[in-house]
Formats: structure tokens, C-alpha cells, sequence
């Protein structure tokens, strides 16, 4: 068989639900997923009732730096979330499915809307670090080569086998989020296409200028195939990509613009105030305009 049979069936993933909804009664509406240094979005969440992973029954744990590993449920500003403090990569050994399986947890939670954000590198050179790349689309290239979270037999309980990717990052949720970033004065505001590489390298020049004749904005290591499944499931989506740096494109300026993973983080923390308060007014206005628009 060419891909390992997906553990976390329908039933497994009840049991990890069921296990967290005899622990806390949050009913989440909205579930983010906080990328590289971008954990403290976790703090704005009241009422915080604190799972770390290697307390809830099968959930793989956090490896790599930057990832708290922890599931927060509560409240920002009345609306009930859902907000993983570290998510899993490829790269960490973890099939796609495993790293998805969050994705569908919230879903059998009752999660409607999905904010997931990402530490990213600029392959568009217009791009500055500490940008916020807002997504409005993806380019699936682990996809190509059939590597996606939903390969396997399907349930029909998440999802149908085909489904469109059209709208995968909601385009009203998009321009929503482009108008409170507008009010909040944030001026680094950029919009555009990410993608997902299997990692843990960074990219070559080459590869660099192959994803960019792509069309592809934005490069890091997740999100694709959490979005993928969040609109299998029938979630709305909205992602956005702090550029932790810029890929280098050129030859003659490569090797001193090489990037080490504690700048990442530490040009992701040191966003965290202007993120924060971006989040929090997203989560707000998916509360008041748009928890009732999804079933
Ligand atoms: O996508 P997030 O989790 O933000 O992390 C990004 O940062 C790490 C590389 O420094 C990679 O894991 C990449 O995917
Ligand atoms: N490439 C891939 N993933 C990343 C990068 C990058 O340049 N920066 C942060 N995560």
C-alpha cells in the first residue's frame, strides 16, 4: 500500500472530543492556530481552560521551537475559541493527516471559522520583514506529488471526496480582515499567495525563483493542508503570514542574507503586539457578522 491507513478515524477523533468536552464545557466557534513565535495570540483568550498535548489521549506533541504545545479553550471578547499553541509539520515526522487532525477535532468541537497564521519567507521581493501577508489563495506543491492530509479512503462524516478550493481563504472574511487592519492603522499590509514546503530546509535560490515564476508570494511549512481540511469540513477560513524574511533570489546576495530559524522567531515575537489586537478584532467580527452563516 502506498500510504499508511489513517489513524485518526472519525471515531478516534470523537474520543479525543469527547475526552475535552468532559473536561470543559466551551462550546468553540472559532479556532486559530498560532504559528512559529506567534503564541501569545494565545494570551489574549479569557476563561482559559489549558490542555497541554501530552495530556490529551493520541494527540502527537510540539517539537520544534517556537510551539508551545498546548490547546487553549475559552473566550476573546465573548466569542468561545479554540486556539492550539503550536501545531505539528511534515517535517516533524507526522503524516499530513496526523498534523490535520487538530483541524478535524475543532470541527467535531463545533468550530464554523479557522484563523491560522504562520511564520513565512518573502519570495516576492517587494515584500519587507515584518510584513503580514494576508492569504487570499494557495499553491498546494506537496499536492503535486499526491502528498495531501486527505489522501486515503474518505469519510463522508468530514467531507466529500471532491470539493472545490475555490474560496478556500474566504473572500469576505479577507476584505474584512483588510478593513480592521485599516482601522488599527497597521501599515505593513500585504495580500497574497502562499505555499507550503515539506521542509525543514529553507529554500535555494533556485527554488525561489521556480516557486515565485509560480506566483507564490510566500513560503513556509504549513497551513495548506490545515486549510485544505478545514474546507473539507466545511469551515471558512482565514489565514495570514508574517514574512519572517526574504528569500533570496540572487545569487550574489545569498549567502549573506541566509536566514537561521531564531530570527524567525524572534522577528515573530517581535510582532506580537500589533497581532494580538489584529486577532482579537478578527475573532470579534466573525462573532458579530458570522457565526450563523455557517451550519
Ligand atoms: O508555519 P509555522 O508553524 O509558522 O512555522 C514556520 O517557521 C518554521 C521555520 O522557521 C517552519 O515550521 C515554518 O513552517
Ligand atoms: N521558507 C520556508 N519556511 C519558512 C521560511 C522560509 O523562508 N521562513 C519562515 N518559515
Amino acid at each position: 500500500m502506498l500510504h499508511a491507513e489513517n489513524e485518526y478515524t472519525y471515531e478516534r477523533i470523537t474520543e479525543i472530543k469527547d475526552f475535552i468536552k468532559s473536561k470543559c464545557d466551551i462550546d468553540p466557534k472559532v479556532g486559530i492556530i498560532c504559528g512559529t513565535g506567534l503564541g501569545s495570540i494565545g494570551e489574549l483568550i479569557t476563561d482559559a481552560f489549558i490542555l497541554d498535548y501530552k495530556n490529551i489521549p493520541y494527540f502527537p506533541i510540539s517539537t520544534v521551537e517556537g510551539h508551545k504545545g498546548r490547546l487553549i479553550l475559552g473566550y476573546i471578547k465573548t466569542v468561545p475559541v479554540i486556539c492550539m499553541q503550536g501545531r505539528f509539520h511534515y517535517y516533524e515526522g507526522y503524516s499530513l493527516s496526523k498534523c490535520v487532525m487538530p483541524v478535524r477535532l475543532m470541527k467535531l468541537l463545533g468550530v464554523t471559522h479557522l484563523i491560522a497564521s504562520n511564520a513565512a519567507g518573502g519570495l516576492n521581493q517587494d515584500f519587507k520583514i515584518g510584513d503580514i501577508m494576508l492569504q487570499k489563495d494557495h499553491v498546494n506543491v506537496m499536492g503535486f506529488s499526491g502528498n495531501g492530509p486527505l489522501v486515503g479512503l474518505n469519510d463522508l462524516r468530514f467531507g466529500p471526496r471532491f470539493f472545490s478550493m475555490v474560496n478556500a481563504y474566504d473572500v469576505d472574511l479577507l476584505e474584512s480582515a483588510k478593513k480592521i487592519a485599516e482601522e488599527l492603522g497597521l501599515k505593513n499590509i500585504k495580500e497574497g499567495v502562499y505555499t507550503c514546503v515539506g521542509g525543514p530546509t529553507y529554500e535555494t535560490v533556485a527554488e525561489v525563483r521556480a516557486l515565485r515564476s509560480m506566483g507564490i508570494d510566500a513560503a513556509g511549512m504549513s497551513t495548506v493542508h490545515e486549510v485544505t481540511t478545514a474546507r473539507h469540513c466545511g469551515m471558512r477560513c482565514f489565514a495570514f503570514s508574517l514574512i519572517t524574511n526574504i528569500c533570496p533570489i540572487d545569487y550574489s546576495t545569498a549567502v549573506e542574507s541566509e536566514i537561521h530559524s531564531n530570527d524567525v522567531i524572534e522577528v515573530a515575537m517581535s510582532k506580537d503586539k500589533d497581532l494580538k489586537l489584529f486577532v482579537e478584532r478578527i475573532v470579534q467580527f466573525i462573532g458579530k457578522n458570522d457565526l450563523n452563516s455557517v451550519k
